[in-house]
């Protein structure tokens, strides 16, 4: 048969594997066996037979703490018929392009906070320019960002000084995202024995105690506008917690993980974005071009404005595509048995999904390893297949966040390229994608931030 056993690393090496192995070949790790799909014919096919509730597959690892304390399940967490209707609810004022418009102004508050964290990082450098860590930054940024959409507060990680619960927090997600895969890895019996497992807990605990506060404040301020006779209204919780039937167990479950699936993904896809802009001039002046034609003087783009601004768009079209965040994904199928590719697969199979790989083949993206942006433009030129790079994921499980982490990604990027030209730190070296479940730099990135002086756009306006 074509399928062969191998092993998983990095990136690149679905790259290879392919090469290796064809476009359809078992990957396994310990008792995790997957089948790899890595041509986006077979991609096709697999996502055009996702089931009515699709599934990515065993996430025991995040329910466990769920069942322990009592906390409800989230759109990642949860399964079947609960997920979809779960999914009715959180989709509402999300999901729909028009839904981001309304955030857009919460966004630009956060956005106006990092570009003023970049003056004062640059002005702290010692060349007057250089913001270093720009991962650690952007983190802090898109943290802010979702937590003022999801709990409608700020919760201070653009200020200088980061208030310590916050900063609890922030601690707390990266333990429990640390000590997830070496529980995950150890066998139970160990748990009790080594710290690992109490640690991970611990992330937990820290993570839920932060959002369970924020939620309870605002069920509070909720509950007092209630009893006044005065009229609700509010962003996204305000929404979950009036609007739905939602309970707030069920509240805490949800927000949590729309949460922790909207930082890393957003922050790595605007470092990767702004990494590529920097390296390439062109680029960056056709999109220089594009902003302040768009936005003239010192006005703030807002969400209406993006949709004038295609090279904005497809300049992140593009990072995605180069730099997938979510390189892989996961699909099991839990109620039929499958065939794809010509074989058959009995239900319960897993196929690991090789975006990474799939979106660097040079049949679907001529010249894959160059930085094009205008291969997204709706210009009369043919658009390439559209599962050639889908870095949101595909059909009604796909991602809830998309529009938001769009939204944040336009309004920063447009911003920061208006008001500074961005160029590449020399003496960090070649940076390279590594796989850490989202992609990420594998080392320190620094960019210059040229502050640009005052000039008219030379397209004609
Ligand atoms: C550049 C930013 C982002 C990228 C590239 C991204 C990508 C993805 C991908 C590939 C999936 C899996 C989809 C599938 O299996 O078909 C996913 C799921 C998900 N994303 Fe995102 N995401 C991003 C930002 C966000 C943000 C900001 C949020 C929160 C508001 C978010 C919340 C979620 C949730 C909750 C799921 C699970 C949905 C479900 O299982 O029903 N994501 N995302």
């Amino acid at each position: 048969s074509s399928v062969t056993i191998v092993c998983r690393e990095g990136p690149r090496r679905s790259v290879y594997e392919k090469q290796l192995y064809g476009p359809m070949y078992k990957v396994g790790m310990g008792r995790f066996n997957s089948i790899a799909l890595n041509s986006v014919e077979l991609l096709e096919e697999l996502l055009r037979k996702d089931e009515k509730f699709p599934s990515r597959g065993d996430m025991s690892l995040w329910t466990e703490y769920r069942d322990l304390r009592g906390i409800g399940y989230g759109p990642f967490t949860e399964e079947g018929e609960k997920w979809y209707k779960l999914r009715t609810v959180l989709n509402k004022r999300m999901m729909h392009p028009k839904d981001s418009v309304q955030y857009g102004d919460v966004v630009n508050e956060v956005v106006s906070d990092l570009i003023k964290r970049i003056y004062h990082l640059r002005r702290i450098s010692p060349s007057g320019d250089l913001v270093t860590n720009l991962s650690n930054e952007l983190y802090r940024f898109s943290l802010e960002g979702i937590s003022s959409i999801l709990f409608e507060t700020r919760i201070g990680c653009l200020e200088e000084e980061i208030p310590v619960e916050t900063q609890d927090f922030i601690d707390s997600i990266a333990q429990m995202f640390s000590y997830s895969m070496p529980v995950a890895m150890l066998p139970k019996w160990s748990r009790n024995i080594l710290p690992i497992y109490r640690r991970y807990i611990a992330g937990w605990e820290g993570i839920f105690k932060f959002s369970g506060k924020l939620i309870d404040m605002k069920m509070e301020a909720i509950q007092k506008r209630v009893e006044t006779d005065q009229e609700v209204e509010g962003e996204y919780l305000t929404y979950l917690l009036s609007n739905t039937k939602m309970t707030n167990k069920e509240v805490y479950g949800s927000v949590a993980e729309l949460l922790l699936a909207g930082v890393d993904t957003t922050s790595n896809t605007m470092m990767w974005a702004m990494h590529l802009l920097s390296r390439d001039p062109n680029a960056q002046d056709t999109l220089y071009q594009e902003v302040s034609h768009c936005i003239p003087g010192d006005k703030i783009p807002s969400a209406q404005d993006v949709n004038r601004m295609p090279y904005l768009k497809a300049v992140i079209k593009e990072t995605l595509r180069m730099y997938p965040v979510v390189p892989m994904n996961a699909r099991i199928m839990v109620e039929n048995d499958i065939i794809i590719g010509g074989h058959f697969f009995t239900k319960k199979t897993s196929f690991t999904m090789c975006h990474y790989a799939i979106s660097q083949d040079e049949k679907t993206f001529p010249e894959p390893s160059k930085f094009k942006p205008e291969r997204w433009l709706r210009d009369g030129r043919v658009r390439p297949n559209p599962f050639g790079s889908i870095p949101f994921g595909f059909g009604v499980r796909g991602c809830v966040g998309r529009r938001i982490a769009e939204l944040e990604m336009y309004l920063a990027l447009s911003r920061i390229i208006k008001l500074f030209e961005i160029r590449p730190d020399p003496s960090i070296g070649e940076v390279k994608a590594l796989n850490r479940t989202v992609l990420v730099a594998d080392r320190q990135v620094n960019l210059h931030f040229m502050e640009r002086t005052k000039q008219s756009c030379t397209l004609s306006c």
